[in-house]
């Protein structure tokens, strides 16, 4: 049983099984949950994007996690690999076409590419960019001519960091040849320099060394701002003015969230834009390159069965939930300040909402893509308190283990009221949507790790077959499930004729099991 508190922090009871769990928003029991003890499987994310001096854009999309990172406004001279595509499976190049367009691009100009992994010490750099780094390494997919320095304050040799990084690389599911190999080879080519973030000495430095590994070739810089908002402003201030390259391009990776609300968001665009051009800037929502959200708008658009069920008519509640089985784990000083709407609601479940939402886009350029999210968006009503509910996990001990609560957390301010649970109902008034509950729920330290959009239709109108369920509508409604992770599938939940004779029915899943294929 854990206590949960409203936005206005009145108490409210929420119980919470190892199967199931149940929450009520506005007098109705939207919310089923079911969590399985699946095994999370660590995913990667990587969309590294490379210019030449010819202007020639290479937008690099590989892994099964990736992510997508999109500068706002098109750059000039667009290939076709220039226009992002804002999660379209088909939109992505194949592997085949990126190598060969890593060739054209880079290595015939014999340039280089250095990516200094700023924050390189923190858990995003470990757990998803170095992995990431690799597999794109692995698939062949870096340029011949490469450099890999992470950068923080913590104080490492170039060892103690390849030590670090090599604990977290994984090689793909389905290709281990040579694994190690490549793995010894990749970790070469990863250096590290220890440094103050807002030190423009400290980056000059950087740049030192970056000029030694790129000797006299053409230098492309990409930073891969991997540290907590509050200090991107101090870390792209050094990084342009102190270790920016001489003669390639410069960019920026940035992490979400973008801000705390629209005015902050507004003034870290406007900060960054002090020291970069909008086409250096490439903001990332790592949940976009997660195949299933990828597969999402693949389902919705090549697929005539669903189109015509998606809508008001057909569909009773859409749920977006995410969950996680560990807490902050020393992250506090990040999340503290963010909170769990604004760590994961705000960016992954709205953006896959607004994907599953949005209108035929006119093509699968981005900007059709991301035209139509906006009107999703625009059409959003405010968030009303009374349809919120906020949570914080508290300590407990489970087969003989007790678990911090959030505030046990060294890293977490003493009496913090910072959610690490919520829960809203949402609704988008249009045409489409009207009155259909989008509910989205989203905790750390929950029972299981997993992320999921549930589509739940209306029931049947005078059912024939009511009375072979009893009264128990929710178990005829057909459901269906878009598992994201763990353990990927897509599966339908429907009502069956039970084989044999007699008239029994149950439920039965149409299931698209990804590791089954
Ligand atoms: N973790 C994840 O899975 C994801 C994270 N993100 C985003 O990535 C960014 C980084 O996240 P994450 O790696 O989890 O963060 P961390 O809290 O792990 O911080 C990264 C590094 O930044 C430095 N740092 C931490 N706090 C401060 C501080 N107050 N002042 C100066 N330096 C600090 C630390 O390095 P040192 O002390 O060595 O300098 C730390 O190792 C955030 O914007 C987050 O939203 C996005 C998607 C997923
Ligand atoms: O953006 C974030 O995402 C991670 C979860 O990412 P996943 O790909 O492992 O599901 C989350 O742990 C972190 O708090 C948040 O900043």
């Amino acid at each position: 049983m854990a206590t949960l508190y409203s936005t206005t922090c009145r108490s409210i009871s929420y119980s919470l099984t190892p199967s199931s769990s149940s929450l009520s928003i506005n007098g109705q029991n939207h919310q089923r949950l079911n969590f399985s003890s699946c095994i999370a499987k660590r995913v990667l994310p990587a969309k590294v994007s490379f210019h030449s001096r010819r202007n020639f854009h290479l937008n690099v999309v590989l892994m099964q996690d990736g992510a997508v990172a999109t500068p706002v406004t098109p750059v000039e001279n667009e290939t076709p690999f220039k226009k992002l595509k804002d999660g379209l499976l088909s939109s992505v190049p194949s592997t085949k076409e990126i190598k060969e367009a890593a060739t054209f691009d880079v290595n015939k100009d014999e340039s280089t590419v250095s990516i200094t992994v700023v924050g390189a010490s923190g858990d995003l750099a470990k757990k998803k960019i170095f992995p990431a780094l690799f597999a794109l390494y692995y698939e062949g997919c870096l340029p011949e001519h490469f450099t890999i320095f992470g950068y923080a304050r913590s104080k490492m040799t170039d060892a103690e960091l390849r030590n670090m990084v090599s604990k977290t690389l994984t090689c793909r599911i389905d290709k281990r040849e040579n694994c190690d190999e490549k793995m010894d080879q990749f970790l070469k080519r990863c250096f590290y320099h220890s440094g103050q973030y807002g030190s423009q000495q400290n980056f000059a430095e950087l740049d030192k060394k970056l000029k030694e590994h790129e000797g006299a070739r053409v230098s492309n810089r990409l930073f891969y701002l991997s540290i907590p908002p509050n200090i991107f402003i101090d870390a792209v201030k050094c990084a342009s003015s102190s270790a920016s390259s001489g003669i390639g391009w410069t960019r920026v990776i940035v992490e979400k969230p973008f801000g705390r609300d629209s005015d902050s968001s507004a003034a870290l665009t406007k900060a960054l834009k002090q020291y970069l051009d909008e086409d250096q800037i490439f903001r990332i929502d790592h949940y976009l390159g997660k195949e299933l959200v990828e597969n999402l708008s693949v389902l919705r658009f090549s697929n005539l069965i669903f189109e015509p069920l998606w809508s008001r008519q057909y569909i009773r509640n859409v749920q977006l939930i995410f969950s996680e089985d560990f807490g902050t784990e020393g992250r506090g000083g990040y999340f503290d300040n963010y909170g769990i709407i604004r760590d994961i609601m705000q960016n992954h479940l709205l953006q896959i909402l607004a994907l599953f939402a949005m209108e035929t886009p006119v093509s699968l350029d981005a900007e059709d893509i991301r035209n139509e999210k906006v009107k999703v968006l625009r059409s959003m009503r405010p968030l009303q308190l009374d349809d919120v509910v906020v949570g914080q996990y508290k300590s407990h001990t489970k087969g003989g283990v007790t678990y911090p609560a959030y505030t046990d957390d060294n890293t977490v301010p003493k009496g913090s009221l910072t959610p690490t649970f919520a829960a809203a109902a949402l609704f988008i008034d249009n045409a489409r949507w009207d009155g259909v509950p989008f509910l989205m729920k989203a905790g750390k330290a929950l029972h299981n790790k997993s992320a999921e959009i549930r589509v739940q239709f209306r029931h049947v109108p005078g059912n024939l077959y009511n009375r072979n369920f009893g009264t128990d509508l929710d178990r005829a409604t057909n459901e269906l499930v878009i598992r994201v992770q763990p353990d990927e599938a897509i599966y339908l939940k429907i009502n069956n004729k039970v084989p044999g004779l007699g008239m029994r029915l149950d439920r039965s899943n149409l299931h698209l099991h990804y590791a089954a294929r």
